[in-house]
């Protein structure tokens, strides 16, 4: 079984590390040509993950080509590029493990239908959860949802070469579950970022969270996932993760705005990915679509486009009472 990673920004390469980290070989794709460089030679990725000392088991490429005659392959790419890295491969791995968290802009697709269009030959299983990269490639203890749209045949193959000492995963046949949970949280964790940015406090934090998660469920129903998939770690876990740490790029985003910093400034300063950021909009769009109110989702897209963070934080309070468990509105 060969195995190798498509993207290698901070979580493919915390993904490889962790996947070599009993010697299993690893190909890992990276798009800039010095960094294939660099981590062929000194084994550090300093752009991406800086902290990590990167095992000699861990070869990179630039060749899409090299990547196709895996047997599985981690697809790590930013959600915005994953259609269009996927569309360049010759061909496809017999299974494809998305990791990335996002919904398409535009089409409104989640990645699983990105990646079955492309690759209609390959069996397309989705991995999220609470992980920070830093501390994965740190080899500290996590664990995740792999949610497999093979069922349990795919698990069997696929969960070996993915469970490690430290990195744990458990199985889900929810495919569609397992993806919204990772797309929604970033954006309720910009709006938690929001509230430190504007010092308003851990009840409010807390606050956001709960009904953040009442969003994402009504959401998640709408499109068929399984409520419990939600409750689990790559709905709750993550949200609870992500809404809590300025480690969470797309937390420190939310901040950085309450804090009055211009949004269109710090979007084009990055050179990391704030996934939030691109998947509020078309959420937005989606939740319209679907009669879903997603109020707190929809503060955010406000907030990216400019508005001030204080009226917008008046607006979310001034709304009309309801009852707690409404299943709209
Ligand atoms: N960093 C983390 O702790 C975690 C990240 N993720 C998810 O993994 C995905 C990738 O994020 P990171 O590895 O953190 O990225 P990153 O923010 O560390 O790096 C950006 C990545 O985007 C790539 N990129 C930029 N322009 C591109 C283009 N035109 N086409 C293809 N690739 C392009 C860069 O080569 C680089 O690999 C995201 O969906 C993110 O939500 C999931 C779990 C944890
Ligand atoms: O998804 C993540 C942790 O599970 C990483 O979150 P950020 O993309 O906000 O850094």
């Amino acid at each position: 079984m060969t195995i190798g990673v498509l993207g290698a920004g901070a979580w493919g390469t915390a993904l490889a590390q962790m996947v070599a980290s009993d010697g299993t070989e690893v190909l890992l794709w990276a798009r800039e040509a010095d960094l294939v460089d660099e981590i062929n030679t000194r084994h550090s990725n300093d752009t991406y993950l800086p902290t990590a000392s990167l095992a000699p088991n861990i070869r990179a490429t630039d060749d899409l080509a090299d990547m196709a005659k895996l047997d599985v392959l981690l697809v790590v790419t930013p959600a915005q590029h994953m259609g269009t890295v996927l569309k360049a491969m010759p061909s496809h791995p017999r299974d494809l493990i998305l990791c990335s968290k996002g919904i398409e802009a535009g089409s409104g697709r989640l990645m699983n239908h990105v990646a079955k269009d492309v690759a209609p030959g390959s069996e397309i299983a989705v991995l999220s959860g609470p992980t920070f990269a830093h501390e994965v490639v740190a080899g500290l203890p996590a664990a995740v949802t792999l949610a497999c749209g093979g069922g349990e045949t795919q698990w069997d193959r696929i969960a070996p070469h993915i469970a490690r000492p430290t990195f744990r995963p458990y199985y889900s046949d929810d495919v569609t579950g397992a993806e919204i949970g990772g797309a929604v949280k970033n954006v309720l964790a910009i709006a938690c970022g929001v509230v430190d940015g504007l010092n308003l406090g851990q009840n409010a934090r807390a606050a956001l969270i709960a009904r953040g998660y009442a969003e994402m469920l009504r959401f998640g129903e709408a499109k068929g996932a399984k409520p419990e998939t939600l409750t689990g770690l790559c709905g709750l876990g993550d949200l609870v993760l992500t809404c809590s740490s300025t480690s969470s790029r797309n937390f420190s985003l939310g901040k950085a705005l309450g804090e009055g910093q211009d949004a269109k400034v710090l979007m084009s300063d990055r050179k990391t990915v704030a996934e939030g950021a691109h998947t509020a909009p078309v959420l937005v769009e989606l939740a319209a679509r679907h009669g879903i109110a997603m109020p707190i989702v929809t503060a955010v897209y406000d907030l990216l486009k400019g508005d001030d963070p204080g009226k917008v934080v008046k607006g979310i309070l001034a709304r009309p009472l309801k009852a707690e468990q409404e299943a709209a509105g």
